[in-house]
C-alpha cells in the first residue's frame, strides 16, 4: 500500500483524492493538511472525504503530514506547492504535482527538486486529455500551415489561473509542431482595431462560469472546413484517479521529473 498525504485537503481535488484513494487497492490516505491559518486545520479527513473509515484531522503542515506518508500529493497553489515540494526533498518523499499557472521559474525549480526526489508533474491527469495533447500535434503537422489554430478553454468560476495549465500545453504543442516561438505567436482574447489574423498566430479564449469542470478545444479553421479537437472533463474524478495512479507508479521510480504519458505507458 502506497501512503499518500494530501496538500489542500479540503479543496475540490483534495477532498476527492482523500475519499478516492481510501477505496483505493494500492493507496490509502494518511494525512492531509492545509495552511497553518486555515479554518480547516484539525478538523476530521472523514469529514471532508464524506468517508466515515478515514482516521485523523487536517494537519496544519507538511512536516507533519509527510512523516508518516511515502507520496506527496498537490494540487493547491503555486507558491504552496513550491513550499511543499522543500519539504518533500528535505524528507526525500516522492510527489505528484497538479498544481496550475506556475511560472518559468517555478517551473524550473521542480526540475531542479526532481534530481533528488522522484516527481510527477502534470496541468491535466485524466486520460483522455494526454491522448489529446498526442492528437493535436499530429492533426497540426497533417492539415498543415494553411489551418489557424485556435484554442478555447472553459472553467468553473473559482478558477484562479488563465489560461488552464492544460491549455498552455496545448498551445506548447501546437507550436512545437510549427516550429514557432509560443511567446511570440499567442494571441490572448483579442480587442481593438487588431487586423487581419497574421498567419503566424495561436488564438486563445477563456470561459468562467459555474461549476464547468474542465472544457478544453483545438480549432483548425482552413477555407471551406473546420476540424474540432475537445475533450470535456464531466467529473473531477477523472483527474483524481489519474493522480492516484501517479502515487502509486511513482513510489517505485528513481529521482527524476515525470509527466502523465510516463504514467500512463503513453509515450512514443
Ligand atoms: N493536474 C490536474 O489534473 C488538475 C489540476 N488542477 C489544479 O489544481 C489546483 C487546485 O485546484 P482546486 O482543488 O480546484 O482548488 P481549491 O482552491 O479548491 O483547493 C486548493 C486547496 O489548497 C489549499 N491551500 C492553499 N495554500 C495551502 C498551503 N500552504 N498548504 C496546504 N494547502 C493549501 C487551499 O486552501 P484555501 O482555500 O484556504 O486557500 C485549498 O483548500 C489548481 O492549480 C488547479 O488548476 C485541478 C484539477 C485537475
Ligand atoms: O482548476 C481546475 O479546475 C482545472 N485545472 C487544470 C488546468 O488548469 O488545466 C486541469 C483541469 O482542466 C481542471
Amino acid at each position: 500500500m502506497v501512503k499518500v498525504a494530501v496538500a489542500g485537503a479540503a479543496g475540490r481535488m483534495g477532498r476527492r483524492i482523500l475519499a478516492l484513494s481510501a477505496a483505493h487497492e494500492e493507496a490509502v490516505p494518511v494525512s492531509g493538511f492545509e495552511a497553518p491559518n486555515s479554518e480547516y486545520v484539525g478538523r476530521p479527513l472523514s469529514e471532508l472525504a464524506g468517508v466515515a473509515s478515514l482516521e485523523g484531522v487536517v494537519a496544519d503542515s507538511a512536516e507533519k503530514a509527510l512523516e508518516i506518508a511515502d507520496v506527496l500529493v498537490d494540487f493547491t497553489v503555486p507558491e504552496a506547492t513550491m513550499q511543499n515540494l522543500a519539504v518533500a526533498a528535505r524528507l526525500g518523499k516522492a510527489c505528484v504535482i497538479g498544481t496550475t499557472g506556475l511560472s518559468v521559474e517555478e517551473r524550473e525549480k521542480i526540475a531542479s527538486y526532481a534530481k533528488e526526489i522522484p516527481v510527477v508533474f502534470a496541468p491535466n491527469m485524466s486520460v483522455g486529455m494526454n491522448l489529446m495533447f498526442k492528437l493535436a500535434g499530429m492533426i497540426t503537422k497533417v492539415l498543415g500551415p494553411d489551418y489557424a489554430l485556435e484554442v478555447l478553454e472553459a472553467h468553473h468560476d473559482q478558477k484562479k489561473d488563465a489560461p488552464s495549465g492544460t491549455a498552455v500545453k496545448i498551445i506548447d504543442e501546437l507550436a512545437k509542431q510549427r516550429g514557432w516561438d509560443v511567446d511570440e505567436v499567442c494571441a490572448h482574447g483579442r480587442k481593438g482595431l487588431v487586423g487581419a489574423r497574421p498567419k503566424e498566430e495561436i488564438g486563445v479564449s477563456v470561459i468562467r462560469g459555474g461549476d464547468i469542470v474542465g472544457e478544453h478545444t483545438v480549432y483548425y479553421i482552413g477555407q471551406g472546413e473546420r476540424l474540432e479537437l475537445t475533450h470535456k472533463a464531466q467529473s473531477r474524478d477523472t483527474f483524481v484517479q489519474g493522480a492516484i495512479r501517479a502515487a502509486v507508479w511513482i513510489s517505485q521510480k528513481e529521482p527524476g521529473l515525470y509527466d502523465m504519458p510516463d504514467v500512463l505507458g503513453l509515450t512514443d
